[in-house]
């Protein structure tokens, strides 16, 4: 798979403050790469730099495999985007917004705007100006303009911002078809886990500027959510036994009564046996998930503030 986007240790400092250090992400052609972070987490910033409207301090950026300039101007006609709250001509309607941009893209294909509307499922909106769409209706605007040109690349920054519930799941339904059906590469910022694991295939958790893990939702589903808890009083003794007795090492002690074994190899019922056998107070064993959440959370050290819903 080609990589459309490839940054190598970009940063960008404003003043004394570090926004953005020392970022190495890969966006492949095809996919849905879900960047996630909590608010200021330097984001917006670092798509900005991706579409040249922020210069960067340091580090360099490869779009469609070609060196991203301060001049550069071809690869940036191949993407779409949408940078924090989109700006409109607020007496124009929806329909003139989006022949303006197409002519300022350069792009004349016939239907592409009507496309565009329904694709968002914008509706009852002919002749309305657009300083009288909610907030909802904007965002969907906003994506509309950005898929009109018909992108290889699609820039999307908080992308459900402002929709209903309804509204969010037809987004998420219309990025999955983008992707599949008109083979576009989306890269879509939050800083809502429960929105970004749904629908991204790639995640990149960014936290104080930083790109802590770049980790595909298939690797994260097999190999971090599964372990066996031990509910116990004496999770000391619990976990002298697991070590010493029973040659278990990959368990954690999560607070005064549980003890999580990751990968186990032997069943619930030889571990069952070999606790009791060494005088471990066993209260419960359960099979249980790592959501996702506890996993990012674990990242950031607790620390993130990532909203695990609206
Ligand atoms: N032009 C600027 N001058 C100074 N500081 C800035 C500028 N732009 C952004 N910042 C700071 O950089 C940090 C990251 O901002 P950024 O908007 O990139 O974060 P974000 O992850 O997109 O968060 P949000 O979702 O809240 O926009 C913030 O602390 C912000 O105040």
């Amino acid at each position: 798979m080609t990589e459309l986007i490839r940054t190598r240790l970009l940063s960008k400092t404003y003043g004394m403050a570090d926004v953005v250090t020392n970022v190495s992400m890969k966006v492949r052609s095809g996919e849905i790469y879900g960047f996630l972070g909590p608010n200021g987490a330097g984001k917006s910033t670092l798509m900005k730099m991706l579409l040249n409207l922020v210069k960067p301090t340091g580090g360099e950026i490869e779009l469609f495999g070609e060196r991203l300039l301060p001049g550069t101007i071809e690869p940036l006609k191949r993407i779409g985007h949408m940078i924090e709250a989109p700006v409109f001509y607020e007496k124009l309607t929806a329909e003139q917004n989006l022949e303006l941009h197409c002519e300022y893209m350069g792009y004349h294909r016939s239907g592409a705007i009507r496309e565009a509307l329904e694709l968002v499922q914008l509706r009852g909106i002919e002749g309305k100006p657009v300083k009288q769409f909610s907030l909802g209706m904007r965002q969907r605007l906003g994506i509309a303009r950005a898929i009109c040109t018909r992108p290889e690349l699609l820039l999307l920054d908080e992308p459900i911002n402002g929709l209903d519930p309804e509204g969010i799941q037809e987004t998420r339904s219309l990025f999955r078809r983008l992707c599949d059906e008109y083979g576009m590469t989306l890269l879509i910022s939050s800083h809502m886990l429960a929105e970004i694991e749904q629908i991204a295939d790639t995640i990149g958790v960014l936290d104080r500027g930083r790109l802590l893990q770049e980790v595909s939702m298939e690797s994260i589903r097999s190999s971090k959510t599964d372990y066996v808890e031990i509910s116990t009083t004496d999770v000391k003794l619990c976990a002298f036994v697991l070590d010493d007795r029973l040659g278990i090492r990959n368990y954690k002690i999560v607070g005064n009564t549980a003890v999580r074994i990751y990968a186990m190899s032997m069943t619930q019922e030889e571990l069952f046996k070999g606790l009791i056998l060494n005088d471990v107070p066993v209260t419960a064993i359960n099979r249980r998930h790592h959501s996702l959440e506890e996993y990012f959370l674990e990242l950031t050290r607790g620390g993130g503030g990532y909203a695990a819903s609206h």
